[in-house]
Order: C-alpha cells, then structure tokens, then sequence
C-alpha cells in the first residue's frame, strides 16, 4: 500500500494541533542548566524528557543531529530511540541533519533516514540544495516512495546565508528563489499540500519579493533565541503564513526540566503563534 504522503499528515497535525515545531537541540549549556552531565546519559535524559513532555500534543518535533552526533555511534542510538518515541507519541519528526552531497551519495543519505526500514526513519529530513538542486533528486524519489518529506534550505535564518541565497543568477533570478520555484514544482497537483518543502527564516523581515506559495510547507527557525517573534510572521511569510512550520528551539527547552513548564512555554508559543497566523 502507498504510505500516505509527509504533506498530507502534517497539513492535518497543523490543523488538529497547531503549526508549532519544537526544536530538540541539547546544547551542552542547556544540558548544564538542567543539572545533567554533558554526556550520553544526559543526552538521553534531556530528550526522553522533551518528548515526553511535548510530542503527545506538538504537531512537529525536530532534533538536531548534530547535537547526537558529537557523541559517537552512543548519540546516534539515543537519537534512534528520540525519533522513534517521538513518532510512537503522535508526532511528527522532522530529522534536521542537512544533509547535501553528490546524487550517488545523496542516494545513501536518503537511504538512511528516508527508508521507512531505517534506523532513523523520519517523517521529513532537512537537505541542502547547494551541490545543485538536481543533486537532490534521490531524495526526493525516495520521500515520495515512503510518505516522507523534505526541507530544502532556501533562505536560512542566519544573517551569513544572504551571501549565497541572495546571489543572482545569470538569468537574474536569485538562488534562494530558484529553490523556491523548484519546491513549487515538485509540490505542482499535491493536495492539500505537497511533501517537499523550504526552510525559510523568520528572522528575515518582508519577502513579499519571494514567491513564497510553493504549495508546500515552510519551516521557520528563528523564533525565540535568534530574536524574531510570532507576531514577525504575518510580516515576514504574508499570504503564506497559514503554510508555515515555526520553529523554536531553545527558548522552550531553557524552561526544562520541569515538563509541566515546557508544556506551558510551548502551549504560550502556540497561542502566540495561532493569534498571529489568524491576524495576519
Ligand atoms: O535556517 C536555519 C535552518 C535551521 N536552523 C536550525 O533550527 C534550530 C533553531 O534553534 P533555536 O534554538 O530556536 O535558535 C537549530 O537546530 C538550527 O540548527 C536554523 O536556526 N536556521
């Protein structure tokens, strides 16, 4: 049976739960201010407690990889086990690992963490466009194929990403907006709305010059630690702000290790965020 496509499942976790995706990004500072050593039990502890606190009612949890990794093959078991917790909870995970190589090499990356019999099989995988969109295409071959998704790094929240995002090409139009157009044409026919999506920051101010309706998701770090806010969003998406994945990271996992005070900073983002989406 044909799994049921990423953009399908989480179109309908926005609308039952709202939009917002709790990052999980153990820095070793947050391990240090909830009491725990900067090790892997600490890593295990931190992210067993976030998903135990939030992915019963988050639409979107998304780890960041490169915090397991910096443990070895150990931190990599505990990520496993986080994404599989996660999903068994209800939510959906989005593996932020950035993954972006040549199309034979893509192809195994794909392979582990978009075959649905990987270890680390997730929901959406975030990718980087920048060896070439094409490069992508294993990836995205292998979502369609196990209802998986992607978000392909477009316009990035870090004020650095301009240099390469905001680049104009040859034919005048910029990169980050020929990403843009590649992801609408990937999501071309989808409803109610396609698997493969950009990562676009909110900290970025007014894109009204991007065409930001790419008929799927949008994922918007930023919100929190990087200073944007969700009442930034109207401003910053317009009319494709009812699409948007916001993102925050640490300014709800700093409120650990209490879980009832990470439900209620999460529940106050969300609140937020819905007041906002609905203004605008
Ligand atoms: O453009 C991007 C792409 C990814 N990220 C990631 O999102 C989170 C942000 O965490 P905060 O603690 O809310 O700042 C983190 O995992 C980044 O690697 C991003 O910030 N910007």
């Amino acid at each position: 049976m044909t799994p049921e496509p990423f953009g399908a499942r989480l179109r309908r976790a926005m609308d039952e739960r709202g939009p917002l995706c709790v990052g999980i990004d153990p820095h070793a500072s947050l391990l240090a201010e909830w009491g725990l050593n900067d090790d892997v039990a600490g890593l295990e502890r931190f992210s067993r407690t976030v998903v135990e606190a939030l992915a019963d009612r988050v639409a979107v949890l998304k780890p960041q990889s490169a915090f397991f990794e910096r443990f070895g093959s150990r931190g990599v078991a505990v990520l496993e086990r986080t994404v599989a917790e996660a999903r068994a909870a209800g939510a959906l995970v989005v593996m932020d690992a950035k993954r972006g190589d040549i199309g034979s090499t893509m192809a195994a990356y794909a392979e582990a963490f978009l075959h649905r019999d990987a270890p680390l099989f997730s929901d959406a995988l975030t990718v980087s466009p920048y060896l070439g969109y094409g490069s992508l295409r294993p990836a995205v071959d292998m979502a369609r194929e196990n209802g998986a998704g992607l978000f392909v790094l477009a316009l990035t929240s870090n004020p650095e990403g301009g240099e390469v995002q905001h680049a104009v090409r040859a034919d005048g139009r910029g990169v980050g907006a020929t990403m843009l157009a590649h992801l609408a044409e990937e999501n071309a026919g989808e409803a109610p709305m396609g698997s493969f999506g950009a990562v676009v920051g909110a900290t970025l101010g007014d894109l009204s010059s991007y065409e930001l309706g790419i008929g799927g998701p949008l994922l918007a770090p930023g919100i929190g630690a990087q200073g944007a806010t969700p009442a930034d969003l109207p401003g910053v998406f317009g009319a494709a702000v009812r699409d948007v994945v916001p993102n925050v990271g640490r300014a709800v996992l700093r409120l650990g290790p209490d879980p009832v005070a990470l439900r209620d900073g999460a529940t106050r983002y969300a609140q937020e965020i819905a007041a906002a989406v609905t203004a605008g």
